[in-house]
């Protein structure tokens, strides 16, 4: 134990029993004795200000690695940056590669090989697109509902609802595969549907980074379950690489290409690196398509679900969001992609709700040589921290969101914050060169949903007797969170009403 207090230099935080990063600590819930999945969010208003630091250490005393955990943009930023002596820790990569290595499943020195291939496939185009075929979907999904011609309705599973426009969205604009919300995304293979493999998968993606690959093999339905999930993507995903290579060769102009989705424009590079050693084989190509079903879907759907919740409990912000897109659109056309700019408020109605519940939590890194931090003391000036090879940093982003610093009364929802251009950016998307690829896809899909139901619709929260709105987004939110590859409340309705 002393030795483990030595490699983090006696930081102050919390003592468990075991280390945060370790399966028995992951499975049993969060408690004073153990820190679970929930210790940044359940204990997001004490964490560091008990101990007066933005840096600290999480140090078990019986079995475990210590880890620091920060909520400091600062020294995320040192951590994440493009100098950094930080690479991803090993459970991270295993989390995702589950088909192999990818983009987010790697280390440094492999990266900027998957990036050159996956980059080109996130053109403006794209993001004009996202947002076309997010009005697509949305006019679909209310008439198929029955909602269309209603006053008003109720939408009885919010995340289910998102979840399920985030994989039509992935799936048109990712795959070139524009289904109708009435569909049920193709056949089912190995009796299980793509939406349901996706939360099989999701859902453990915990387990699969910490468990060693022949528990998949054991005869128990849990994992049974995972094992056939992941065998049913990957056969989906291989069936959609052999569909594009029968489909043809690379599109003839830059105008036909910018017509395609991100899948196609990536075999389209893949190609054209096709005789050099920066090619990716298949194996590689479809653990990516993999990584871009998993990561576009859960975390966008999620961060949506939330800011659906909290606008419900806050209908002057719906109003105000409706002012600026009545304004934008003269209250007689659908707004589209040349509004992006033109719709700050909307757009922090998202960031706002990301941000009191962010759909990524957080992101560990580990100290690939010896090196240093420049921390603030509990006195405010600035110090070097020693880090010791292996040494792993959690980067907090439920800490960093709800640091006073950086957001005053940070559980208050006010999307006009994001107005100001002062504003902390935050880290939510990462920062560096890992910054998420996804971001503006994840943006335009957000801001279009939003500015297409907002337009038209109140959203109300349903209470039960006596139940005060707080009271409503502490059960229903807040106090009903899921975690998986993203972040968020589970079911939970909302009452939609027409605007007149
Ligand atoms: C609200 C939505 C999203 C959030 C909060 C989010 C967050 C993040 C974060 C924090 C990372 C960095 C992880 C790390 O370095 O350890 C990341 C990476 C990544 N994201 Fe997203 N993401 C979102 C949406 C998307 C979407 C829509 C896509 C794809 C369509 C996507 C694809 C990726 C990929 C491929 C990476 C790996 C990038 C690299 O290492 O170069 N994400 N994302």
């Amino acid at each position: 134990y002393r030795s483990k207090l030595a490699q983090v230099q006696h930081l102050p935080g919390p003592r468990y029993p075991f280390g945060p990063i370790t399966i028995i600590a992951l499975l049993l819930p969060t408690s004073s004795w153990n820190a679970g999945v929930m210790n940044a969010w359940v204990n997001r208003s004490t964490l560091f200000t008990k101990y007066g630091l933005d840096t600290i250490a999480i140090v078990p005393w019986l079995s475990g690695q210590p880890i620091l955990t920060t909520r400091s943009v600062d020294v995320s930023k040192q951590v994440l940056g493009f100098k950094s002596e930080w690479d991803k820790t090993a459970e991270l990569v295993q989390a995702l590669a589950m088909f192999g290595e990818n983009l987010f499943a790697c280390y440094k020195d492999r990266w900027a090989r998957h990036r050159r291939i996956v980059q080109p496939g996130f053109t403006t185009a794209l993001y004009a697109q996202v947002w076309d075929e997010s009005v697509r979907v949305y006019y679909d999904m209310i008439r198929s509902e029955g909602w269309a011609d209603r006053s008003s309705f109720t939408i009885p599973d919010v995340p289910a609802v998102t979840s399920k426009i985030a994989l039509y969205l992935i799936a048109s604009c990712g795959f070139g595969l524009p289904l109708t919300w009435s569909d049920t995304v193709g056949e089912k293979v190995r009796g299980l549907s793509l939406s349901q493999c996706f939360e099989v998968s999701a859902n453990a993606v915990i387990p699969q980074a910490l468990l060693p690959k022949w528990v998949l093999n054991l005869p128990w339905s849990y994992f049974k379950r995972i094992k056939e999930a992941n065998l049913a993507l990957e056969s989906i995903v291989r069936r959609i690489i052999e569909k594009r290579r029968q489909d043809g060769p690379n599109p003839l102009t830059e105008a036909e290409a910018n017509e395609k989705d991100v899948f196609s424009l990536l075999l389209n590079a893949n190609d054209a690196e096709k005789d050099s050693r920066a090619a990716l084989t298949d194996q590689e190509l479809l653990s990516n398509v993999f990584l871009l079903m998993l990561a576009g879907h859960e975390t966008t759907s999620r961060g949506l679900g939330s800011t659906l919740g909290l606008l419900a409990c806050h209908p002057k912000v719906q109003d105000k969001a409706h002012s600026e897109i009545m304004h934008v659109t003269g209250g007689v056309r659908d707004p589209n992609y040349d509004d992006y700019d033109a719709l700050p408020y909307t757009l922090g109605c998202f960031l706002e709700g990301m941000r009191i519940i962010p759909s990524v939590t957080g992101i560990p890194r580990r100290a690939t040589v010896d090196t240093s931090l420049k921390v603030r003391e509990k006195d405010g000036t600035m110090s070097t921290l020693p880090i010791k090879q292996g040494t792993v940093i959690s980067v907090d982003f439920i800490n960093i969101c709800f640091n006073p610093e950086y957001y005053p009364s940070p559980e208050v929802y006010d999307p006009a914050r994001w107005l100001d251009p002062e504003v902390e950016q935050g880290v939510n998307f990462s920062y560096g060169p890992r910054i998420c690829v996804g971001k503006k896809f994840a943006m335009c899909e957000a801001l279009a949903t939003l500015a297409m139901l907002l337009k038209d619709y109140k959203l109300e929260p349903i209470l039960e007797e006596g139940e005060s709105v707080p009271q409503w987004r502490q059960r229903n939110l807040e106090g009903n969170i899921q975690t998986g590859v993203g972040f968020g409340p589970a079911k939970f309705p909302i009452r939609v009403v027409k605007r007149v």
